[in-house]
């Protein structure tokens, strides 16, 4: 089971999250349209303290797809999260996006806002290296981030349809990961808010080493 954690901020942040063994550290990256987006120099420090085999993952909720492709050239981090909502960057944006990123694994958010989720995240199948199915406010230009779940069975069909390795998110912390894991049997689960400091954006690393140990033990 693989364990994802977003949002890291700094150096040392990253540095206890990999000692934990969270498999990919979470960074959010941008040009500060969005709030918290780090630019390339400060997740590149980010980066540069993550212990191995723990892996950085940059988080792009724009939808600039030119924007995208030159702060990964810049950062070239392992693996580009795309987190803009469904209408602004569609499957043949990522193909376009895999083409002169060769060597960068991809991962793309897919909204479960009810059963066509189903068909959204077909769309991705094969397409990219990991699909993350997360709760969705309709109506935000990004995916995530809600601190609540979505409806588990609709991820359970997505799971049981697509080939590509699934990452469940959505309101998961340390009290609910088995049962989300038992329900789902996705590849990997992902936490954010459930992880976080109380109303801050900086991580609690005992919730994060309580999450880490459950999920590995589910
Ligand atoms: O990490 C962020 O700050 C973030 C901000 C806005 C949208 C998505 C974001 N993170 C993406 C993730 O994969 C989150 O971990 C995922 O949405 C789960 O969030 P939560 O429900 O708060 O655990």
């Amino acid at each position: 089971m693989l364990t994802q954690v977003y949002e890291v901020a700094t150096p040392s942040e990253a540095e206890a999250i990999s000692a934990i063994g969270v498999d990919h550290v979470g960074v959010l990256v941008g040009d500060g349209a969005f709030p918290r987006e780090l630019p390339v120099h400060k997740a590149a420090a980010v980066m540069k303290a993550i212990q191995p085999p723990s892996v950085l993952s940059a988080l792009f909720l724009s939808s600039d797809v030119a924007l995208i492709e030159r702060m990964v050239r810049e950062l070239n981090p392992p693996i580009v999260h795309l987190g803009a909502s469904i209408e602004l960057i569609t499957p043949d944006h990522v193909v376009a996006l895999r083409k002169s990123l060769p060597k960068i694994k991809f991962m793309r958010s897919v909204p479960v806002t009810g059963p066509l989720a189903v068909d959204v995240a077909r769309a991705y199948d094969g397409i990219v290296d990991w699909i993350l199915l997360d709760s969705h406010r309709i109506g935000d230009t990004q995916i995530g981030a809600q601190g609540v779940t979505h409806d588990w069975s609709i991820s359970r069909t997505i799971v049981e349809t697509v080939r590509t390795p699934v990452i469940l998110a959505g309101g998961l912390g340390p009290d609910n990961v088995k049962e989300a894991i038992r329900l789902v049997q996705p590849a990997g689960v992902d936490s954010k808010t459930k992880t976080d400091r109380e109303s801050v954006h900086s991580k609690d690393l005992a919730k994060v080493k309580a999450f880490h140990r459950a999920a590995k033990s589910g």
